[in-house]
């Protein structure tokens, strides 16, 4: 199959193949004229069987434990990755930093959301965090996801800590003592982190903050996985442009570029 443009199509591999995103990635990347799918690998196949179809880039979206090994595997055999895997630590990332030194024309990008909705809502919570005192982050998504918090909002309180500090901001206010464990929510960074999970929803975050006299939500509501897609398929074709390891789809995205309209 051509790309169209006298090129051969990237050769794409999905790992966690029958899961929820992971069936979606593989019929997303079969309907691209420019990618080929050449391997589904699922929990329990040989990952031989992703260099013995000739994969050149890797999409993983399987589960926090099996998302390091996949990584390392990908590395060493010469193929790029692109996660949207969850359970990322500062201690994860910098071991996959490190096995890139080892494979410096490799690229890896950890993407805690492919939705364009929640990269925005990350952008816009970075920009607001100076102008006020008080911060949250409430996650809310379907009950059968295996982690908590959400990897979008363990992400989302970093960028608004990074940028609080930057700001020279103090603490967030907090006279609260708890009387029961938990009823403030997890702390990332000096920023609360809150986690609903309830059947009918699927994948939401709100993002609130407060000054005198005022506040302001950013929320964003993912109603169908179909939303992550073109995100995948951006990493896909730019992560071999981005050697190295690479957190958040926005790195690869033109965010302050001029305004176009949705689906230019
Ligand atoms: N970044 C994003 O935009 C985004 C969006 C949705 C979900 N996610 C994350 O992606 C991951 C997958 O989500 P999901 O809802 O599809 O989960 P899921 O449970 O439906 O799918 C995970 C799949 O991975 C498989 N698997 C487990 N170990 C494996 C291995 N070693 N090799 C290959 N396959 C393996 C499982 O059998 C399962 O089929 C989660 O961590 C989730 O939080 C990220
Ligand atoms: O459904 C999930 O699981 C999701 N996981 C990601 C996260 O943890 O942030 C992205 C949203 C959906």
């Amino acid at each position: 199959m051509s790309a169209g443009s006298g090129q051969e199509p990237l050769r794409v591999a999905v790992l966690g193949a029958r899961g929820r995103m992971g069936r979606q990635a593989c019929a997303a990347v079969d309907a691209a004229p420019d990618l080929e799918l050449v391997a589904e690998i699922g929990r329990g196949d040989r990952l031989d069987a992703l260099a013995e179809a000739g994969a050149q880039v890797a999409v993983d979206l399987t589960v926090p434990a099996a998302v390091m090994g996949n990584v390392e595997w990908c590395l060493s055999h010469g193929v790029h990755v692109v996660t949207g895997t969850t359970g990322w630590t500062a201690d994860r990332l910098d071991t996959v930093r490190q096995w890139c030194t080892q494979a410096p024309a490799l690229g890896v990008l950890v993407a805690p959301n492919f939705g364009i909705g929640a990269v925005l809502v990350m952008r816009f919570a970075q920009q607001a965090a100076r102008f006020f005192e008080s911060v949250e982050v409430v996650e809310l998504h379907h009950p059968d996801k295996l982690d908590a918090p959400s990897g979008t909002a363990v992400r989302t309180a970093q960028l608004i800590a990074a940028a609080r500090a930057e700001a020279g901001l103090d603490p967030v206010p907090d006279a609260t003592v708890e009387a029961l464990e938990g009823a403030r929510g997890a702390d990332v960074d000096g920023v609360r982190v809150h986690a609903v999970r309830l059947r009918g929803l699927l994948a939401h975050q709100e993002v609130l903050l407060g000054g005198p006299g005022e506040t302001l939500t950013l929320r964003d509501d993912t109603y169908d996985r179909a939303s992550f897609m073109p995100g995948v398929l951006v990493g896909v074709r730019k992560v071999a442009d981005h050697p190295g390891l690479t957190v958040g789809l926005e790195n690869y995205l033109d965010l302050d570029g001029a305004p176009r309209r949705a689906g230019d």
